[in-house]
């Protein structure tokens, strides 16, 4: 089996509003493989969740899309909506980002676990389906899990229904699992044991797992490979250990500083429109290190300047084989590395 499940390629989603067009998502360039992890971080507003619903074609009418999504070799894009809902669930499952509105609240949880169950997995008896979504939510961390497939979703904190939704998005056993903010609202102690839960199922079941995330230090820990958005773009990439020690792209040093353990200083500035994004560095007006040909310019996304080091035979990041793999996958959209 080959490492890679998805590629994405040059992907763009814009929107057409009365504002104008929203540019959400721009170049998106990834590779997501089984078993691996890979983090999606970057302030609000910045395409992540976007992204991760373009990835099941889950976007409303008025958004177009290019690029491609290779999904085992095949371009999810150019699917029927027939062909593109065999996969969806089954093969590709998102746990969306807003549990209020995904579950059916005049249905029992039970009988929304059961239908994810079934939907996938076939025939099966009734007492198999419950001990199935008993134990799916049991795998969440949910507290008396039998019990509360009798409940309703009103009957839920935010944070169950989130766990709910984790559960419900396990049901198929996809081979791709995009978890966008799957922890939001939990408390400190079971974000990380649900996040820890859906980490360990990727890399038992093989599967590969987008994780959509807030949490800097969830995207350090559990993450292999880390994206950062801005504005619409991945601005840097690479594996999470060499990301969070090295970061390349100004943006990325900014949002490390604000974490609540590094000091908390935010980045001055705001995003740009998306309507009217500027022609160069889109990180250009809140930048540090910005040069004149950033206005301009747009930056390609340049290798790790420790690359350069490991070619002159100094020492590589950690001074492995394995470090010096790591340098020529980290990259970053800036000219600082040009
Ligand atoms: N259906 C839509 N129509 C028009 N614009 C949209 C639509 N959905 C998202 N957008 C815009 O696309 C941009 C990216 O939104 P997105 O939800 O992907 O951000 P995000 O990075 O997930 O933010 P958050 O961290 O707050 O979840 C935002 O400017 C948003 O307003
Ligand atoms: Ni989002």
């Amino acid at each position: 089996m080959s490492d890679t499940l998805m590629v994405i390629k040059q992907l763009d989603v814009s929107f057409q509003t009365r504002e104008g067009l929203v540019q959400a998502v721009d170049g998106a360039t990834l590779e997501l493989k089984h078993g691996r992890i890979f983090g999606l971080i970057g302030e609000t507003g910045s395409g992540k969740s976007v992204l991760g619903l373009s990835l099941v074609r889950l976007l409303p009418a008025h958004a177009s899309v290019s690029g491609s999504l290779l999904y085992k070799g095949k371009d999810l894009l150019q699917l029927s909506p027939k062909e593109m809902r065999q996969i969806r669930g089954r093969e590709i499952a998102l746990i969306p980002q807003n549990p209020a509105s995904s579950l059916n609240p005049v249905m029992t949880l039970g009988s929304q676990l059961r239908e994810a169950i079934r939907a996938y997995a076939g025939r099966t008896g009734s007492k198999r389906l419950n001990a199935q979504a008993a134990g799916l939510l049991h795998a969440m961390n949910m507290p008396d899990a039998e019990q509360q497939l009798r409940r309703y979703p009103f009957q839920l904190s935010g944070g169950m229904k989130q766990r709910v939704l984790a559960a419900m998005g396990l049901a198929g056993s996809p081979s791709l699992l995009i978890a966008d903010e799957p922890t939001k609202g939990l408390d400190a102690l079971i974000r990380v044991q649900v996040t820890e839960m859906l980490a360990n199922m990727a890399r038992r079941t093989g599967a590969a797992l987008l994780l959509i995330t807030h949490d800097l230090d969830v995207a350090r820990v559990l993450c292999d490979e880390v994206g950062v958005m801005y504005a619409g773009q991945i601005i840097e990439q690479g594996p999470a250990k060499e990301l969070f020690a090295q970061p390349m792209h100004p943006y990325t040093r900014g949002l490390i500083a604000s974490m609540p353990s590094r000091g908390m200083i935010p980045i001055a500035g705001t995003a740009p429109s998306l309507t009217d994004r500027p022609a160069g560095c889109k990180f250009y007006d809140r930048c540090g290190s910005a040069m004149p040909r950033c206005e301009a310019e747009q930056p390609d996304l340049y290798k790790s300047a420790h690359t350069e080091i490991t070619n002159k035979e100094t020492e590589p990041i950690d001074g492995t084989a394995k470090g010096q793999q790591a340098a020529a996958k980290h990259k970053a959209r800036c000219f600082l590395y040009a």
